[in-house]
């Protein structure tokens, strides 16, 4: 039985892959982030890189890297800098559907699967008086998009068609199989 490292610092992804019945340790990559062309591509490298990065201390592990991130417009948000680029993410989402790419790679010892998932969410109309108070609530300033659609932004949620946990940054039931496969 080989170990599961999870190189995130994300607590939404320990708090899936535990919901996915996996025992495994946290090992956080600290990768800089930017965007690197295409979104599918940028998540799909970031996650390489993530896992890369700490598998290189841990080989006789099995590490798992991912990276999400929202697209609108073919542009990628990634997690707001300060208060006015979270704000200007949120008027940018506003009444719209937009895409949540996040990208998985797991590197063991002798091979390597990185996949990814699309998830597309709706949010209702906001007005800048909402915008603002959430701000204030400080829930965005980590997130990819400004939003967390498993805590308060849920308020902006009309509609998801995907995976809800790769909105959260780890799609579970591909994770959960991808995992069962090497562990
Ligand atoms: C859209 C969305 C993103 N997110 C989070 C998931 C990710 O933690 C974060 C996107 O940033 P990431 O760069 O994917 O992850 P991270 O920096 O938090 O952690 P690490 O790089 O160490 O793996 O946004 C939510 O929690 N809810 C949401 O609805």
């Amino acid at each position: 039985m080989r170990f599961l490292v999870l190189a995130s610092e994300s607590k939404r992804r320990v708090e899936i892959l535990k919901m996915l019945g996996f025992k495994f340790f946290v090992i956080p990559a600290g990768i800089e982030e930017r965007p690197l062309g295409h979104p599918v591509a940028t998540a799909r490298r970031l996650a390489y890189w993530k896992a890369l990065k700490v598998w290189k201390d841990y080989k006789y592990a099995v590490v798992l890297g991912a990276d999400t991130l929202v697209v609108v417009d073919n542009v990628i948000l990634g997690k707001p800098k300060d208060e006015e680029e979270a704000k200007r993410m949120l008027r940018l989402l506003s009444g719209r559907w937009h895409k949540v790419v996040t990208g998985v790679s797991i590197l063991w010892q002798g091979g390597k699967r990185t996949f990814h998932d699309v998830a597309l969410v709706k949010f209702r109309k906001l007005d800048d008086e909402e915008i603002e108070e959430y701000i204030k609530s400080g829930e965005p300033m980590d997130k990819a998009g400004a939003y967390a659609v498993q805590g308060k932004g849920a308020r902006f949620i009309q509609a998801i068609k995907g995976d809800f946990y790769t909105v959260m940054g780890l799609p579970a039931s591909k994770t959960f199989t991808a995992l069962k496969s090497v562990l």
